[in-house]
Order: C-alpha cells, then sequence, then structure tokens
C-alpha cells in the first residue's frame, strides 16, 4: 500500500493576514480528508529576510497546533533564524554539508534534483533527508527547464529508502500517476492555494485520490 503525503508549498509573495486562515484552513481539512500534511514550505521570493522571518514566527504557531514542520526554502542560515524544521536547497543554494553543521541531525533538509538520479544520489550521499524531482507539469508558480517522467519516482523508491518529493503543476486530477509512481509526497502550491473552491476543498480532492490510489493516511 504506497503512502503519501502532501508537502505544502507557500506561494511566492503572501499577505499574512488572508494567508494564515487559509493556511489554517487546509491543514485543518488533512485529518478528516484522510490526507497528511507533512510540512510547509515558506518560499518567499523577491522579499527582504525581515519579511520571511516575520512570517515565520507567524506561521510556525499554525503549523504546531497541526503537528506540521517549517522548511524554509533556499538559505540554511535563515532557516536557523526562523527556528525552521528544515531548510530546501536547490541547485545553486548551498550543499548539504554545511546546512547539516548549521541546523544539526535533527533538521530536515532537501534538495532539488529536477529530472537527475545522479543529482539525487549526490544529494543522498552528502546526507540529505529527501530528494525532489520536478517539474512533472506545467506550472505558472516557477519558470522550469526540465519535466522528469514519473518513472524517476519508482526508480528512486526501488533503489533506496530515502523519501522522494514530486513537484510541479500537482493538482487532485493529476495526481494519480505520480502516486502510483511512488511519490513518498507530493509538493503543492497553486493547487492547494488556487483551488477554485479553496484550500480545505484541495485538501479533501487530494484525499479522495490518495484513498483511491491507496495512499492515503
Ligand atoms: C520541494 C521542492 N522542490 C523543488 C524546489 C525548487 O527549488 P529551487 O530549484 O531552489 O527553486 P526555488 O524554489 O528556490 O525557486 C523547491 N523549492 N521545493
Ligand atoms: C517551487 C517549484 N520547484 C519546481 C521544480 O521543478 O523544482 S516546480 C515548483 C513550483 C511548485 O508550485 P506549483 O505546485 O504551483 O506548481
Ligand atoms: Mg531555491
Amino acid at each position: 500500500m504506497a503512502d503519501c503525503a502532501l508537502y505544502l508549498i507557500t506561494p511566492p509573495q503572501i499577505e499574512l493576514e488572508a494567508f494564515l486562515p487559509q493556511l489554517d484552513a487546509a491543514l485543518a481539512a488533512a485529518p478528516g480528508a484522510g490526507v497528511e500534511i507533512a510540512c510547509l514550505q515558506l518560499r518567499l521570493k523577491d522579499v527582504p529576510d525581515t519579511e520571511v522571518l516575520a512570517a515565520a514566527k507567524a506561521i510556525r504557531p499554525v503549523l504546531a497546533a497541526h503537528g506540521a514542520a517549517l522548511i524554509i526554502n533556499d538559505s540554511a542560515e535563515l532557516a536557523k533564524k526562523a527556528g525552521a524544521d528544515g531548510v530546501h536547497l536547490g541547485q545553486s543554494d548551498g550543499s548539504v554539508k554545511p546546512a547539516r553543521a548549521l541546523l544539526g541531525d535533527d533538521a530536515d533538509i532537501g534538495v532539488t534534483c529536477h529530472d537527475s538520479r545522479h543529482l539525487a544520489m549526490i544529494a543522498a550521499e552528502q546526507g540529505a533527508d529527501y530528494v525532489a524531482f520536478g517539474a512533472f507539469f506545467p506550472t505558472s508558480t516557477k519558470e522550469t527547464a526540465h519535466r522528469p517522467d514519473p518513472e524517476i519516482l519508482t526508480a528512486w523508491s526501488m533503489m533506496t529508502t530515502m523519501p522522494c518529493v514530486a513537484i510541479g503543476g500537482i493538482t487532485p486530477q493529476n495526481a494519480k500517476p505520480l502516486i502510483e509512481a511512488g511519490a513518498d509526497y507530493l509538493a503543492v502550491s497553486a493547487g492547494i492555494w488556487a483551488h477554485p473552491g479553496g484550500p480545505a476543498k484541495a485538501v479533501e480532492e487530494f484525499g479522495e485520490i490518495l484513498r483511491a490510489v491507496g495512499g492515503g493516511a
């Protein structure tokens, strides 16, 4: 029975007063939908560090109330300052070892690996806790140049127990092949926050497909 959880990612810019209730709604909907929301990645772009830290301070208690972790995007130093549970590193955001030295053994450190098993193996050798493959589908959230085949999720899952995250344009309507291929986490941004029925409805719809594929919590 496949097990697959949601890995939420904020929009690139947020207005806290509006975002916090949306985040709480998504998290609150998860248990009833049979969905595990493992974490939220705070992925603010083109804002000062002070804004990231203020957002992290406001978001952390909302996540804690639902048992979800906070991951900071791009910067291990900022993750440390924010008291976050981990950091996500792209291929140009620094490497795992200094992030591990800064954040410690208990931190969750993830690495972008695009469509490359080789990059994922390097990340694993450096001590990453998860690897992320994508973008599996077109997305307006980020410029992407890679389009892996879901088969990379299966190959990775057969090769190692290290979790793999699928990312890129994921919605309840297109997630099935990624769950079936062995994704341990579905990283989703617009599929949650831009869902026409709102974040709770999006979580419920992910729960339906996760249960249908046998991946629900
Ligand atoms: C879970 C996850 N996977 C991939 C990315 C992309 O990271 P990166 O390549 O560093 O690009 P930016 O997100 O920093 O624009 C991610 N953030 N999270
Ligand atoms: C942040 C990010 N990284 C990607 C990669 O391919 O590495 S795709 C992506 C955007 C994820 O947001 P949405 O769920 O709205 O597509
Ligand atoms: Mg990055």
